[in-house]
């Protein structure tokens, strides 16, 4: 696994108590595919995962590397092949902690008929200390709509609606499946703000995305898997200095050919600014070594800025093997 904290380091950093789901030596298998664990070498391996209450951490990967699967291992729709999966302490498959737990799938259909205030009053009967229906109302932003029926919602209401079933039994444990697909930027922004509300109220949530930006803005831990395996977790942070390199961006009259001809540039790009100028855009693995190589030109600069690697390009790096940039 690339860097980051172990399993065993975030095991140790929090009591036992503290932990909201601990995954141990967990694969899944699908007849002869292994959705999830599997085989490394030539030795079975399962996956290992704690994660500790009132944390937001996302569940990142490419399409089938196992993200819903361990999501429902999670949830107890399914049963692992080997290993074991505890869900605040207890089988995630027992009903006193799935009332613990909120859910908001990628596939959620609703009842046609039903008006979203009935919907909601009809899911709250089945909690034992649901959020009042006015509150979880409020909460996604549907108050106008409290008398609609829920089919006619738009499907960035219907997400929300969703995101309401979710939490109205007042979850200490909440999965969100790709939430904010179909989502414009308004409903976004409601969706984001009750998310925040449940994080302040000390709740545990598991978000799956493919939105890295959204990610890298919200989660606590990422949890990147590919294959089947975790092969990085960490902080949005640590996540992303797990990757080397950085883009250098700046100002001045030097030429692409001399730009590309500098030390440790990966890619060189060059844009017309007003005044003859260029801005130039430089990827490289090296960013002291090559802004040393432009100043020794002597060249004027303006606008020098350098960033590091996004959530997104570390995402890229570590999902396509070990050839690239990694550390
Ligand atoms: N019920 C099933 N029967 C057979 N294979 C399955 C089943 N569920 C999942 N798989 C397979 O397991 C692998 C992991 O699938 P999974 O849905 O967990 O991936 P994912 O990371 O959630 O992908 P996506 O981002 O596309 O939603 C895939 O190869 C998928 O085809």
């Amino acid at each position: 696994m690339t860097a980051i904290l172990s399993s065993a380091e975030h095991a140790e950093r929090g009591q036992p108590s503290g932990e909201a789901i601990v995954v141990r030596g967990v694969s899944k298998r699908y007849g002869q595919l292994h959705a999830l664990g599997g085989p490394i070498g030539s030795s079975p391996e399962g996956v290992n995962l704690e994660l500790r209450r009132g944390e937001l951490t996302a569940l990142l990967g490419p399409n089938g590397a196992g993200k819903s699967t361990l999501i429902g291992l999670m949830l107890g729709l399914e049963s692992p092949s080997s290993g074991s999966v505890r869900v605040m302490g207890g089988d995630p498959r027992w009903p006193q902690t799935r009332t613990r737990v909120g859910a908001l799938p990628q596939d959620l259909s609703v009842p046609a008929g039903m008006t979203v205030g009935e919907l909601l009053t009809l899911y709250a009967a089945l909690y034992p200390r649901p959020l009042a229906v006015s509150t979880v109302l409020e909460l996604c932003d549907l108050k106008a709509q409290a008398r609609q029926r829920a089919s006619t919602l738009s499907g960035g209401q219907a997400r929300r609606l969703g995101f309401g079933m979710s939490v109205i039994g007042d979850p200490d444990l909440l999965f969100l499946d790709e939430p904010t697909v179909a989502m414009d930027v308004q409903s976004r922004q409601v969706f984001w703000a009750g998310v925040g509300t449940m994080q302040t109220r000390g709740k545990t949530i598991v978000l799956t995305t493919h939105y890295l930006e959204e990610a890298e803005r919200v989660a606590d831990r990422v949890v990147l898997l590919s294959a089947g395996q975790v092969i990085a977790d960490g902080t949005p942070q640590q996540i992303k200095a797990g990757v080397r390199g950085a883009t250098v961006r700046f100002v001045s009259r030097l030429e692409a050919s001399v730009l590309q001809a500098l030390p440790d540039v990966l890619e060189v790009t060059v844009s017309t600014h007003p005044g003859g100028w260029q801005r130039a855009t430089l990827r490289t693995r090296e960013p002291e070594r090559l802004l040393a190589a432009v100043f020794a030109t002597g060249a004027e600069l303006s606008e020098l800025e350098v960033s590091h690697a996004t959530l997104e390009e570390a995402f890229l790096n570590l999902t396509a093997g070990p050839k690239e940039m990694t550390a």
